[in-house]
């Protein structure tokens, strides 16, 4: 008998950057008639419930993860065992999994133990390093070898692929983060202007500050854990003190980790530094754009911000090493600095004082190395094709 979901896509997604980037997809899947359920993994609980509810989307499926075990093989086992269940009771037509979590790697490889085709979205970044980003570089690399569609955002992506020479067929798409951080940004500065401005306490106390400058930091990856995450904060200290008409908004990772590190640096600050440095909880997603967009410069090691930052012409320095999206650097839109305080406040200070990256010139009018905005319809338009021989457009490649 044919299950009523054998013709269905589920898509598996479970972490904040999952969600913001899969929502367009499933969007644009539904646009489509393509019946598609959402697998919840459970692997962020608070961030992702308003995630859900800002992009219109419920999930079918829910997993409550007990997480006994604070360990990377703990949670992997959890996911693949409880995502094994209900991809088997499902059993959809293909599974779509993004990027490079947990939830995403168990995703795919629970699927492809059932025979379920597996799509990657976000498929073939790489830095190279196996250490950094930990796990997520092994997580998708993971995920290329066990994939029938890769979906990439650029030609780069796609060439990382070639070179490894996976199985499947791979379609450059552009990063449906665009899709995404376009979206809120119209809804916010919608808002604003018809006079309802969405409520971010954050950006008030900019506002309300009377400062010319606005600087956004996030940090929590695990390789900026301890010493770099405390230079990191001690670089925030030291440019807030040679920028006296800065202010930073700094939404803090619940990480105990970063936490501790960041907080302790910020304790010793002046008072005047502290004021000008708010430390917030994480930001829902339209609050989060409504800050990057008014945003003079993003100090990040996060990598949707690199892509969404982009998106929005705003100056980033990356605080890596090393990086996946050697896009960002190579269009201009931004710098590797590392985690070195001199090099963070010496090319943050400069921004500031020029609106320019150091060395670079500015990126407006220039294509945006992740597409267009039209990610999500790309991918479905694939889809459609593959699974239901419908007539669907090809994708084309897009700009570098
Ligand atoms: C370096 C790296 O390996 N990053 C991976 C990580 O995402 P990534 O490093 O992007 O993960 P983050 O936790 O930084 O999340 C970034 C996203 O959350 C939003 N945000 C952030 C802070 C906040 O307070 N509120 C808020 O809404 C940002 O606007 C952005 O859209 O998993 C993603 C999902 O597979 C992958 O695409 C990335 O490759």
């Amino acid at each position: 008998m044919t299950s009523p979901t054998q013709s269905c896509v589920v898509a598996i997604m479970g972490t904040r950057p999952e969600i913001i980037k899969m929502a367009p997809v499933v969007l644009a899947l539904r646009k489509q008639g393509m019946p598609t359920h959402v697998l919840h993994t459970g692997q962020h609980e608070e961030m992702a419930w308003p995630l859900y509810e800002f992009f219109g989307i419920k999930p079918a499926e829910i997993i409550r993860l007990k997480r006994e075990v604070p360990t990377l093989p703990a949670l992997a086992s959890e996911l693949m065992s409880a995502i094994g269940t209900q991809l088997s009771s499902l059993q959809p037509a293909a599974a779509l999994v993004h990027g490079d979590t947990s939830s995403a790697a168990m995703g795919a490889l629970a699927a492809a133990f059932l025979q379920i085709p597996v799509g990657h979205v976000e498929a073939g970044l790489r830095s190279g390093r196996m250490d950094e980003p930990f796990p997520e570089e092994i997580n998708r690399s993971l995920i290329g070898r066990v994939s029938h569609w890769h979906f990439a955002p650029t030609a780069q992506a796609s060439s990382n692929l070639q070179r490894e020479n996976v199985p499947g067929s791979v379609s450059i798409v552009g990063n449906t983060v665009v899709d995404a951080v376009l979206l809120a940004a119209q809804h916010v500065r919608a808002q604003r202007l018809a006079g309802q401005p969405i409520a971010n306490p954050d950006y008030q106390w900019f506002l309300d500050s009377g400062l010319r400058k606005l600087v956004l930091v996030t940090a929590h990856r695990r390789e900026n854990w301890g010493a770099p995450m405390e230079q990191i904060a001690s670089a925030v200290a030291a440019l807030l003190q040679q920028c006296p008409d800065a202010a930073v908004i700094w939404p803090l990772h619940l990480n105990p980790l970063v936490q501790q590190a960041v907080r302790a640096v910020h304790a010793a600050c002046t008072p005047d530094i502290q004021q000008r440095w708010r430390l917030s909880a994480p930001l829902d997603y339209p609050p989060m754009v409504e800050i990057m967009d008014a945003a003079n410069l993003l100090l990040t090691d996060s990598g949707g911000i690199q892509e969404e930052g982009l998106s929005l012409h705003k100056p980033l320095l990356v605080m890596r090493d090393v990086t996946e999206r050697p896009e960002v650097i190579t269009c201009g839109g931004g710098l590797l600095v590392g985690t070195d305080p001199h090099r963070i406040v010496s090319a943050a200070a400069s921004v500031l004082a020029d609106g320019r990256l150091p060395g670079l010139a500015p990126t407006h009018g220039q294509a945006n190395p992740f597409g267009d905005g039209t990610s999500g319809a790309q991918i479905a338009a694939v889809l459609r094709k593959h699974l239901h021989g419908a007539h669907a457009a090809t994708p084309h490649p897009l700009p570098v």
